[in-house]
């Protein structure tokens, strides 16, 4: 049996689950030193995005009883997951579970700039009623780019052509049996969409993929949404498009650094903003739990 320290919260019922296992789950949030200290005497961990587990918390507990660290979602950019794996530490991420749920709110987002719900939610609060200011646009019929056609873009995909909008993507691997979207190079994608989403993981070696170069390429009035990892866009660039009116606006669910301190970025008026919700359904953790409980039986 293991003993497990769940670092950032789970789902209650699989924790219900792993303890009737007869595991032993210490649900607790360490920071950096107490992880050095501590994570030794834990078989596995089980994170979220807040907790980062870098070679200096590797180095501490290599050789101890960690066995296992488990990310409850996709992004392992938390992780130094090589490292890790380097040191005899295997490392599971749960990919499937969120897809659905990060779908939904891309489409959420898109509807929230197309209609201006982020910002009148703000200003009729304050007594406000700027119905003339608010003429939006409709999703249907725009067209919709996607970098990135992975488990997430291709549930955004097929929500999106419900709504009338066409969709096109382009991936670094070649994608079969999606003939109603069609694959485009990513130049052609940042030149002809109306909104452009991304979803892809984010390589400290590749850096954004949305800078100056990429804004200056793109139709004047385009959307931005980011619900895949602060890093992809280069915020400053986007900050600048925004101000020029490049960008018509853009959402965004993750950040450079979270909790977010760019306050040019989340007071601007043309930002609509959700603190990295993308997997917080109930049934999207209830999902991630279940993946956890399979992994650990994997294990132990
Ligand atoms: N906002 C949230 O809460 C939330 C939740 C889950 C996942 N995510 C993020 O979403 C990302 C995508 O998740 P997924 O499950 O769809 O992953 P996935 O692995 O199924 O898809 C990612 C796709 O991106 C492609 N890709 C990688 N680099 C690329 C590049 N530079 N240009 C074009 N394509 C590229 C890959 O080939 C792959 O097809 C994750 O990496 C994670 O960072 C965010
Ligand atoms: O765990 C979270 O809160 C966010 C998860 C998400 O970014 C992921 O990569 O799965």
């Amino acid at each position: 049996m293991a003993k497990i320290l769940v670092a950032d919260g789970m789902d209650r019922n699989a924790a219900k689950e792993l303890t009737n296992m007869g595991h032993e789950l210490v649900i607790e949030h360490l920071d950096v030193p107490e992880l050095k200290r501590e994570l030794g005497n834990y078989d596995v961990i089980i994170v979220r995005s807040a907790t980062k587990i870098r070679k200096e918390v590797i180095d501490a507990v290599a050789g101890s009883n960690l066995k296992l660290i488990i990310r409850a979602g996709v992004g392992l950019d938390n992780i130094d997951v090589s490292y890790a794996r380097e040191k005899g530490i295997a490392v599971e991420n749960t990919p499937k579970a969120s897809s659905a749920s990060v779908a939904e709110l891309t489409i959420a987002h898109m509807f929230s700039l197309a209609r201006f719900l982020y910002i009148s939610n703000v200003t009729m609060r304050d007594g406000m009623w700027y119905k003339k200011a608010y003429k939006g646009i409709e999703l249907s019929g725009k067209t919709l780019g996607l970098i990135g056609f992975g488990r997430i873009a291709i549930e955004v995909a097929k929500r999106a052509s419900v709504l009338g909008m066409k969709v096109i993507y382009t991936d670094i691997i070649t994608k079969d049996g999606y003939d109603e979207f069609s694959c485009v190079t990513k130049e052609e994608l940042i030149k002809t969409s109306d909104f452009i989403s991304l979803h892809i993981p984010f390589i400290k070696e590749v850096g954004p993929v949305l800078s100056e170069n990429e804004f200056n390429m793109m139709k004047d009035g385009v959307y931005i949404v980011n619900c895949a990892r602060g890093g992809v866009v280069d915020e400053e660039a986007l900050i600048k498009a925004l101000d020029s009116g490049k960008v018509a606006g853009a959402a965004i669910d993750v950040f450079e650094e979270e909790p977010t301190k760019n306050k040019k970025l989340f007071t601007h008026e043309k930002v609509s903003l959700t603190p990295h919700i993308g997997a917080s359904t109930k049934e999207a953790q209830a999902r991630i739990g279940l993946e956890i409980i399979d992994k650990v039986k994997e294990y132990f």
